[in-house]
């Protein structure tokens, strides 16, 4: 059984995504950690009432210490086999990404490589496609590297924009296609 650790900065959708499809069997997998560098993220609750250890790791709490390595030994002390990235918004660093090389795992909601890089996160991603006029967009699930959203893809899908769509209505459509994809995704990497 393959052992997911969670790094998630709000609301934590993946998290539940995830835990559910551990919990009906559907990943060969367990959430055996989340950490968060929020403290009022709603993950942080959410991991408790699953009884998932959880913690939060952020400058304001450790302010003389190297988060990166921190988060680093702390995935390695509950022998974390893969890391999603639950809507986290920092950059992970180079420690992290090393030590678990093709190992982390992110869901970016648009269809890379557009629409990616610093600043394409949450909204702004549908407020960008939609000023674009794009006829589509979708969310791209690919591993992790030392820059944000260049790592090698995963899996993508796509759905259509209808004439009158609002960034509320994408936003919506594109986090229901992600739970199904990302699930899709981490399969072939834990149902081996
Ligand atoms: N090394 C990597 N780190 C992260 C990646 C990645 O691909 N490589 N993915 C992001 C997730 N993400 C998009 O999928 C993303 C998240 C946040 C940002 C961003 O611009 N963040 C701001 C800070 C925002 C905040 O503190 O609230 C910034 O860096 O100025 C871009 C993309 C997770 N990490
Ligand atoms: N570029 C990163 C990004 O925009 N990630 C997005 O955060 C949401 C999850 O947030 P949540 O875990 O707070 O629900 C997801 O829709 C994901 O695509």
């Amino acid at each position: 059984m393959k052992r997911i650790g969670i790094l998630s900065s709000h609301n934590g959708s993946g998290f539940d995504t995830i835990q559910k499809a551990c919990e009906e069997k559907i990943l060969d997998a367990q959430v055996v950690l989340v950490i968060s560098n929020n403290s009022n993220a709603k993950v942080l609750e959410k991991a408790s009432e699953k009884d998932v250890p959880n913690f939060l790791i952020n400058s304001k709490k450790y302010p003389d210490e190297d988060l990166d390595l921190k988060i680093t030994n702390l995935m390695k002390e509950f022998k974390v086999d893969y890391i999603f990235l639950s809507g986290y918004m920092k950059k992970i660093e180079k420690n992290l990404v090393s030590t678990f090389e093709n190992k982390i795992i992110n869901s970016h909601p648009a269809l890379l490589p557009k629409f990616g890089g610093k600043g394409m996160y949450g909204t702004f991603v549908h407020e960008a496609v939609i000023k674009e006029k794009e006829k589509e967009s979708g969310c791209t699930i690919h591993f992790v590297n030392e820059n944000y959203d260049e790592g090698k893809f995963i899996l993508q899908k796509s759905i259509k924009l209808e004439e009158d769509e609002t960034v509320d209505s994408l936003e919506e459509k594109i986090k229901t296609l992600e739970s199904k994809t990302i699930i899709e995704a981490l399969k072939t990497l834990t149902n081996k």
